[in-house]
């Protein structure tokens, strides 16, 4: 039996009998967890993060154990996706998707919408399949530095065949997930071939844009110009340049960046449009802020996200409330003790992140929709409480999720163009 500490679900029962199913895991023992090093979030039996070359030697029947190897390359990535100076770089090329898919979306209201007078036109959509294209768009515009025209009414049959690979690879996912791969293999399932095949087509889609970031550089650094399309060509852009990683680990991470990063935003993006929809009072606050900062930003997106922090706040609200990931994983390499019970080294210890975000131990009002709880300081919280590891949906520690800054910068200026329309 595989030994769990779950907050909640299947139990560690070897060596301290049951906990009560009403037990959760609390800031303060996600803090004792952080505090116990080298803990390193449980790698899946498939993969979803794992190389193209391991994705083919799945396909081969050639099964990788769970690992929980450190990536070296993670260092280098943060410098070109996490760090300030990362974000004031890619910060544009997020804002000009997010600007463009609300003129778009505008236009439509315009065209389809019902009501005589203008501004005042209403549209009921569904939009998720919109968000979904927006957060692909925004993904490869970040990492490959160009727009893969998906906002277009005739996308190319290149941005068509990659989208039915990303929509296919994320469909195909989850029930992997729970299936052993070595079954599916030996009976030849057509779910784990149409997985290994959306792969194929992302990889070679990645494959062709280093090829043509590749022959950008060399190109500029032939004439003694910048890069054709400005100064940036994206984080792909960067690691070619930096040439501190192989280019298959390039390849490798570029593509764990794609896939990570579109429905993960895409769903809280529109759990955020059904909360600001169902709640007109804060909506109406938050798009005051926002408008006063935007007027008074000059243009300049980051200046205008740094005077909102009600637009963060509403981020960090929308993920404790809908976490995309339900649990954050970690093997704790040493014997720690979470509420009073023994978790020896190599237990998986499990944070479940939705009743985490909705107890009212660690949330006043857990059902509120409140983006103005994020912001109180440390210093005005209560004394003796943890005000740390209460957002966790994007982990913590050093394997933290490293799409972290785009997906916040690419959700808050989203919200941020929609609520000044
Ligand atoms: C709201 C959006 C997102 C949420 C809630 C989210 C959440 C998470 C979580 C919980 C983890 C595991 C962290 C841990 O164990 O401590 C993770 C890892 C990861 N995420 Fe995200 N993510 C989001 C968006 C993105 C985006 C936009 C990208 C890519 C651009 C991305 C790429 C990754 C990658 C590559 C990892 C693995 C990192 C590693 O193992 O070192 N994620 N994410």
């Amino acid at each position: 039996m595989e030994r769990t500490f779950n907050a909640l679900g299947p139990i560690y029962r070897e060596k301290v009998g049951t906990l009560s199913s009403v037990n959760i895991l609390l800031p303060a023992d996600i803090s004792e967890m952080f505090k116990s090093e080298g803990l390193h979030p449980r790698r899946m039996t498939l993969e979803p993060w794992a190389t193209h070359r391991e994705i083919r030697n799945h396909r081969k029947g050639v099964f990788l154990k769970n690992g929980e190897e450190w990536r070296s390359d993670r260092l280098q990535l943060n410098k070109e996706v996490m760090m300030s100076a990362a974000v004031r770089r890619f910060l544009p090329l997020l804002d000009d998707v997010a600007k463009d898919f609300c003129r778009l979306l505008e236009d439509r209201v315009e065209r389809e919408g019902r009501g005589a007078e203008e501004a005042k036109r209403s549209l009921t959509i569904d939009p998720s399949p919109d968000l979904f294209r927006f957060a692909l768009e925004a993904s490869c515009h970040v990492l490959y530095g160009e727009r893969i025209g998906l906002f277009s009414s005739s996308p190319s049959l290149e941005s068509q065949k990659f989208i039915w690979a990303v929509e296919r690879m994320l469909t195909t996912t989850p029930p992997l997930l729970y299936l052993p791969p070595r079954l599916l293999l030996r009976v030849g399932a057509p779910l784990w071939t149409e997985h290994a095949t959306a792969w194929d087509h992302i990889f070679s889609h990645a494959e062709a844009r280093i090829q043509r970031a590749y022959q950008r550089l060399s190109s500029s650094q032939g004439s003694g110009t910048v890069a054709a399309g400005g100064l940036y060509g994206g984080v792909l852009g960067q690691l070619i340049e930096k040439g501190k990683l192989s280019l298959d680990l390039i390849k490798a991470n570029i593509t764990e960046l794609m896939a990570g990063g579109v429905d993960t935003t895409a769903v809280p993006l529109q759990f955020g449009l059904f909360e600001l929809g169902r709640n007109p009072e804060v909506q109406d606050r938050v798009r005051q802020q926002v408008k006063r900062s935007w007027a008074q930003a000059g243009g300049d997106p980051q200046k205008a996200l740094q005077g909102a922090p009600l637009l963060k706040g509403t981020i960090k609200e929308i993920l404790r409330l809908y976490p995309v990931g339900i649990t954050v994983q970690r093997y704790p390499v040493h014997d720690i003790v979470l509420q009073n019970y023994h978790i020896p080294a190599g237990t998986m210890v499990q944070a479940c992140l939705y009743p985490m975000g909705r107890s009212s131990q660690v949330f006043e009002e857990p059902l509120n929709f409140d983006p103005g709880r994020w912001s109180v300081s440390r210093e005005e919280g209560q004394r003796g409480e943890v005000m740390g590891f209460r957002s966790l949906a994007f982990g913590f520690g050093a394997r933290q999720c490293v799409g972290r800054r785009i997906a916040e910068n690419e959700m808050q200026l989203l919200l941020m163009h929609f609520l000044c329309l």
